[in-house]
């Protein structure tokens, strides 16, 4: 590991299915305590490449680097324990455990390592405390003692955010999540979002359709099209290109303005 290394880069990373290269040669760096959104048209890949980050899909090429320490072949869990955390839109809650529980094994499970069962017990008041304060956090202390399977859709998410921010991750990957939230609960998620941020230790990916999300969230933007990358930088720099003004917005240049571009 190197000092100067980003918490996280991709160097050429693809994968094909079949003849169809969901990504695509993707090469890009995240610098630790930086926010990235990663945004693109429906199928551009941003879902496939964040599972190559993360190691739910193996790479058909190129390289996944974790403060610099080459993981590409590492597996999903591996990954995980060197902290790359992810939201995985619902499928990581146990739904016959109460809120706090589930929060609760996350906790545990970061704590894991040298744990014999008593001294579990001993520390079980100190996990729990853990577990109420990443509830808090997400505003759903009053619903600890509730089955996970019983919540409504915006309290499932935030329940995985809450089980996200117990695991302590160094790398922090959400996939859209705010999709699904009624219009009052995308700002709590937003919120929570923004202190991890403001916390500054964290370095956060974030898939997101929502144009005014990202704009109040991100320092830079990657943009996927095709399953490769056709843009990187500062938002207001990406937003106005036009490649992502057609490929991303949808505003479709005139030919006079094609040419235009293409000379620039
Ligand atoms: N397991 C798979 N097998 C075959 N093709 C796949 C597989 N997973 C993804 N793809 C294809 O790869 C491409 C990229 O899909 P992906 O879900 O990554 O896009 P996305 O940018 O996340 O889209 P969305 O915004 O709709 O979630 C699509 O053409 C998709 O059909």
């Amino acid at each position: 590991m190197t000092t100067s290394a980003p918490a996280l880069a991709s160097r050429g990373l693809g994968i094909r299915f079949g003849g169809h290269a969901a990504v695509d040669d993707v090469t890009t760096e995240f610098a630790a305590g930086t926010l990235t959104a990663i945004v693109g048209p429906n199928g551009a890949g941003k879902t496939t490449y964040f599972n190559l980050l993360s190691g739910q899909l193996r790479a058909s090429a190129g390289t996944v680097r974790l403060n610099g320490e080459d993981i590409t072949r590492l597996n999903a869990a591996q990954r995980t324990a060197r902290g790359i955390g992810r939201a995985f839109q619902l499928t990581n809650l146990f739904p016959r455990l109460s809120v706090l529980e589930n929060v609760r094994l996350a906790v545990q499970s970061r704590h894991r390592a040298g744990f014999n069962m008593l001294a579990m017990w001993r520390q079980r008041a100190d996990l729990i405390a853990q577990a109420e304060a990443c509830l808090e956090e997400v505003g759903l202390a009053a619903r600890r003692d509730d089955l996970a399977a019983k919540l409504p859709h915006g309290d499932k998410r935030k329940l995985e955010v809450a089980i996200l921010m117990a695991l302590e991750p160094q790398i922090v990957m959400f996939d859209e999540p705010t999709a699904g939230m009624s219009v009052d609960e995308v700002p709590v998620i937003l919120e929570l979002i923004r202190r991890l941020k403001a916390r500054g230790d964290k370095t956060i990916l974030l898939v997101e359709h929502k144009m005014d999300v990202i704009h109040s969230l991100a320092d830079r933007i990657v943009v996927l099209h095709n399953g490769r990358l056709v843009a990187d930088g500062l938002p207001v720099e990406v937003m106005a290109s036009a490649i992502v003004q057609e490929a991303y917005l949808g505003v479709r240049r005139t030919p006079a303005q094609r040419r235009e571009a293409a000379h620039a």
